[in-house]
Formats: C-alpha cells, sequence, structure tokens
C-alpha cells in the first residue's frame, strides 16, 4: 500500500472523523482547523473534546490552523466544512493548490441563493480538475466506535477514486465507488431535508407503516428531483441515497433528525438553532431546494409541506390530511409516470 500526504479542513464531527481514519492508516495527515483554542485542546489532549468527547484520536495524527501549509503539503485534500463556509475556506486555501492536488468534499449541502453543488465550488473555486465527493450513512460517532460502515466516493478521475479508497479502508469502514457525482453528493444534502420530516413523525409516535411510506415517498421525491439536475437516479439506490436515508431518518445521532423532532415536540426554529452547537444542514436546504424546485417546476410535496410547517406556520394535521387526500399518485415513476410528466 503506497502512503499519501492528507490534509482535512475542517474540525468538526466528520472532519476528524476522516482524518483519523487517514492517520490510522498510516497516512500522514493533518486536520486544519480556525480556532486556535480548539487547536491548543487537540494538539494537547489528542481528542475532539468539542464534538466527539471520548474517543481517543491516533498518535499519528497531526493538527494545524495554518491553512495554506496544511494544503501545500498534501496530495488529497478532504474538505470538511459546512456549506455556508464551504466556498470561502476553499477560496481562501487556492493559493497552495497545485494541478496534481486531489479535492474531496465530505459535506452535505448545497449553496443558498446559487444552488452549487459542492463539487462545483470546488472545481470553481480550486481551478483544478481532479475532483470528487464521499456520502454515505456516515453518522461519525458510530465511525469512531469502530462500528461497521460504508461510503461512496464519487468522482471521474479513477485515481481519484482508488486514492480515497486506500486513505479511508479499513477492517470496519469500506469505499465503494460511482461516477455520478450529482448524484451522490444531492442524496447527502437531500436527505436531510427528510431526516428532519422523520424526526417531527418520531416526535408525534407515528406507526411503522407511516414511517415506511414516509422513507419511500422521500426516496422517490429526492430521485425525481435529482433526475432534473442531471443525475442518475439509480444512484438513489446504492449507499449514498436509500443507505443514507435510512440512517439518517431512523437516528437519534442525526442531528437533522433531533432538529425535526424538537420541531414535532413543540420547539421554535429559532430556539432550536439557538441551542444546537452542530451543523444541521437541513434546515437551510428545506429552503433553498424549496425554491429551486418551484423555480423548475418539479414537483416536491413532502418539501412543500415541510416548508409550510417550519416556515409559514401551518398545521402538521393540516398539510398531512391535504397530502393524503389529493389526487392518485404514481408508486414508481420510471414505471408509471406521472400524467404530463411522460
Ligand atoms: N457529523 C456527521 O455525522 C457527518 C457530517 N457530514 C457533513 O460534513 C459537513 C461538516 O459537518 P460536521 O463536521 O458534522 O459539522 P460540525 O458542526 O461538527 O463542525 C463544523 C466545523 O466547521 C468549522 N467551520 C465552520 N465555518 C468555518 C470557517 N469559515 N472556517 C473554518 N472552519 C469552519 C467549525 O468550526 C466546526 O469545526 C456537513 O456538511 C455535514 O453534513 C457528513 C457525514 C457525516
Ligand atoms: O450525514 C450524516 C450521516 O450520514 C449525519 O447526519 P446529520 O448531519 O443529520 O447529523
Amino acid at each position: 500500500m503506497s502512503t499519501l500526504r492528507v490534509a482535512v479542513l475542517g474540525g468538526g464531527s466528520f472532519g476528524t472523523v476522516i482524518a483519523n481514519l487517514a492517520a490510522s492508516n498510516g497516512h500522514a495527515t493533518t486536520l486544519w482547523l480556525r480556532d486556535p483554542e480548539q487547536l491548543a485542546d487537540m494538539r494537547a489532549s489528542h481528542e475532539n473534546t468539542r464534538y466527539l468527547p471520548g474517543f481517543a484520536l491516533s498518535p499519528e495524527l497531526k493538527f494545524s490552523d495554518d491553512l495554506l501549509a496544511t494544503v501545500a503539503a498534501a496530495d488529497l485534500i478532504f474538505v470538511s466544512i459546512p456549506s455556508k463556509a464551504f466556498r470561502a475556506v476553499v477560496t481562501a486555501a487556492k493559493p497552495a493548490f497545485r494541478p496534481d492536488h486531489m479535492l474531496v468534499s465530505t459535506t452535505k449541502g448545497v449553496e443558498k441563493d446559487s444552488f452549487a453543488l459542492m463539487s462545483e465550488i470546488l472545481r470553481e473555486a480550486s481551478g483544478l480538475e481532479r475532483i470528487g465527493v464521499i456520502s454515505g450513512p456516515n453518522l461519525a460517532k458510530e465511525i469512531m466506535a469502530k462500528q461497521i460502515a460504508g461510503t461512496v466516493v464519487a468522482s471521474a478521475d479513477e485515481s481519484l477514486r482508488d486514492a480515497v479508497h486506500e486513505t479511508l479502508s479499513c477492517t470496519f469502514f469500506r469505499v465503494f465507488a460511482n461516477t455520478d457525482v450529482y448524484g451522490v453528493e444531492l442524496s447527502g444534502a437531500l436527505k436531510n431535508i427528510y431526516a428532519v420530516a422523520s424526526g417531527i413523525a418520531a416526535a408525534h409516535k407515528l406507526g411503522e407503516n407511516t414511517r415506511a411510506m414516509l422513507l419511500t415517498r422521500s426516496l422517490a421525491e429526492m430521485s425525481r428531483f435529482a433526475v432534473h439536475l442531471g443525475a442518475n437516479p439509480l444512484t438513489f439506490l446504492g449507499l449514498a441515497g436509500v443507505g443514507d436515508l435510512l440512517a439518517t431518518c431512523s437516528s437519534s445521532l442525526s442531528r437533522n433528525y433531533q432538529v425535526g423532532f424538537a420541531i414535532g415536540s413543540g420547539q421554535s426554529l429559532e430556539e432550536i438553532v439557538e441551542d444546537l452547537e452542530q451543523t444541521a444542514e437541513g434546515i437551510n436546504t428545506i429552503h433553498t431546494v424549496k425554491h429551486k424546485a418551484d423555480a423548475m417546476g418539479i414537483r416536491m410535496p413532502l418539501v412543500n409541506g415541510l416548508y409550510d410547517v417550519i416556515y409559514n406556520g401551518k398545521s402538521l394535521y393540516d398539510v398531512v390530511l391535504a397530502m393524503m387526500l389529493a389526487s392518485q399518485s404514481s408508486d414508481v415513476e420510471f414505471v408509471l409516470p406521472k400524467p404530463g410528466e411522460e
């Protein structure tokens, strides 16, 4: 196995997980974080006490707050920065990029207003060609606890896919490959919306039939939307699609599910956002996807319903009732297209 020099940008839950996997696999790895206090704490304790307390990190993992030096010393760079700051960080790193650099987003969100996907931002802001994304059912704490999991790396560049496999694979973490970059990253971003809906459903103690219907119709809606944006619908049958939807919509470890549960328990969105000390991409994604779907004329009943509950103050009861009494719809649109959508 060849060893790579790896940089991970972002010292939150997931950046720490990725950096720890790479370092534990013997790759020279530096985790870049901007906060000097957190940097000093991580250097001293070799633990991410803020986001992943109780998990010892690889003794080989290095930490830095020097963005350009960290990037310049790496071959493979993972960007694990929330979508709202993603472009700013990649732009700041640009002076250190080289044409041979491989850039991989781990971020499950879309840029507000522009609707740019993270792979598009990586390409635009860096000017580089070797771009990829990873996504899948990857709850950070489970991976830190070495519970078996898999992820998907998507890129048109085979050597990048191989490098990510070599860097992250181990006895409890398996990396699968895909070439449908938009499909994989849209899967990761869109499922956060439905994790919020699932959290609301859980708070209302809805039954298993309801949960199964919600998840299945979520998958139908996600793939319908993504196909309009040029993704392959079959990607949604993979680990990044149905896999991540199942994990995130079922787990109280998911921050998006937690937000939904709090909404369903009667808390206001303002209170929830104030209390939340971590990233829940779904809140912005609901807003951004609703406006994009409206502009493109894509039917998204679950997104519209959720938007009405969260942003327009409509009652959940009225929204669900309207959905249940709507005219007959197609089960699988690739088998029976909706009239007018053949
Ligand atoms: N936590 C998880 O289980 C997983 C998270 N993801 C995705 O990874 C991305 C990052 O999420 P987490 O690490 O969980 O978030 P987090 O909330 O745990 O941490 C975010 C980190 O980004 C840093 N950050 C924010 N703005 C920054 C800026 N301008 N410059 C430098 N650093 C900045 C924060 O200081 C913090 O360290 C999200 O898009 C999330 O959807 C993907 C898979 C699993
Ligand atoms: O994407 C995730 C698991 O695959 C993490 O989900 P949350 O961002 O909702 O915690």
